[in-house]
C-alpha cells in the first residue's frame, strides 16, 4: 500500500481522481459536507486564477500548458488545503503532479465507458470530448488508467451508484467514517464495489 511512506502531518483529507464525468467534483463536495470540511477542485481553481474557462485554456494555449497551470495548481492545494480535494481527469498524466500526490490518501473512482457516455456524452464544456465523446473517453481511460492506479491507494466504482452512494463507499474505503468529524454513519450495508488495491505504488 502507499500507506507505506509516512503520512505527511498536513494534507488534504481526500483526493479523488478518475476520467472525466465519473462523479469527483460531485461526490468530492458531498464528501466535504459530510466530513464537514471544505472542498476544492483544481479545475476549478485554475478557472479562478486564469480568469477563463478550461475550454479557452485548451484552444488558446494548448494542452501541455493546461498540464503545468494544473500541476501548479495541485502544489497549491496539497500545500493549502485540509479538505477534500478533486482532481481534473487529467491531472495524473503529468509526472510531476503524480509525484505530488505519492502517500496521499487518493480514491481512483473509476466507471465503464457505457455509463460515462450517460453522464458527459452530451457535455461539450470538456474539450477532449468534443468530437466522438464516447469513443474518445474509452481511448483516454485505456491510456490513463494505470496511471490512476499507481497514484490511488483505493480504487471505487461507481456504476450503478448515486453519488451518495459512492461518497459512502469512499469513507468506508479510506475508514473515516469512525471520525468524529465525520457525523454520524451512513445505514448501508457494505461497500461491494470497493476494494484495495493489491499492488500500489
Ligand atoms: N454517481 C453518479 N450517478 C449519476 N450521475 C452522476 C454521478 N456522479 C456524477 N454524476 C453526474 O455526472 C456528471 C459529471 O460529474 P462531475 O462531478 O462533473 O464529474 P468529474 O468531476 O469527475 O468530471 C454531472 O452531470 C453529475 O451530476
Ligand atoms: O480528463 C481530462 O484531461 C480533463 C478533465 C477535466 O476535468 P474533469 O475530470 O473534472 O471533467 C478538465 O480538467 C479538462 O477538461 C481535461
Ligand atoms: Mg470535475
Amino acid at each position: 500500500m502507499s500507506g507505506e511512506r509516512p503520512a505527511r502531518a498536513q494534507a488534504p483529507v481526500i483526493v479523488l481522481v478518475g476520467p472525466m464525468g465519473v462523479g469527483k467534483t460531485t461526490v468530492g463536495e458531498l464528501l466535504a459536507e459530510r466530513l464537514g470540511t471544505g472542498f476544492r477542485d483544481s479545475d476549478a481553481d485554475i478557472v479562478a486564477a486564469q480568469g477563463r474557462e478550461i475550454a479557452d485554456i485548451f484552444v488558446d494555449n494548448g494542452e501541455a500548458h493546461f498540464r503545468s497551470l494544473e500541476r501548479e495548481a495541485v502544489r497549491l492545494a496539497l500545500a493549502e488545503h485540509r479538505g477534500v480535494l478533486a482532481l481534473g481527469g487529467g491531472a495524473v498524466l503529468d509526472s510531476g503532479t503524480r509525484e505530488l500526490l505519492a502517500g496521499l490518501p487518493v480514491v481512483f473512482l473509476s466507471m465503464e465507458v457505457a455509463e460515462a457516455a450517460r453522464r458527459v456524452g452530451l457535455n461539450t464544456a470538456r474539450p477532449l470530448l468534443a468530437v466522438n465523446p464516447r469513443q474518445e473517453w474509452k481511448r483516454l481511460m485505456e491510456a490513463r488508467r494505470h496511471h490512476y492506479t499507481e497514484v490511488a491507494r483505493v480504487v471505487v466504482t461507481t456504476d450503478g451508484r448515486t453519488p451518495g452512494e459512492v461518497a459512502d463507499a469512499v469513507l468506508d474505503a479510506l475508514e473515516l467514517k469512525h471520525l468524529p468529524e465525520a457525523g454520524p454513519a451512513a445505514d448501508d450495508a457494505g461497500a461491494p464495489g470497493t476494494h484495495a488495491k493489491e499492488n500500489p505504488a
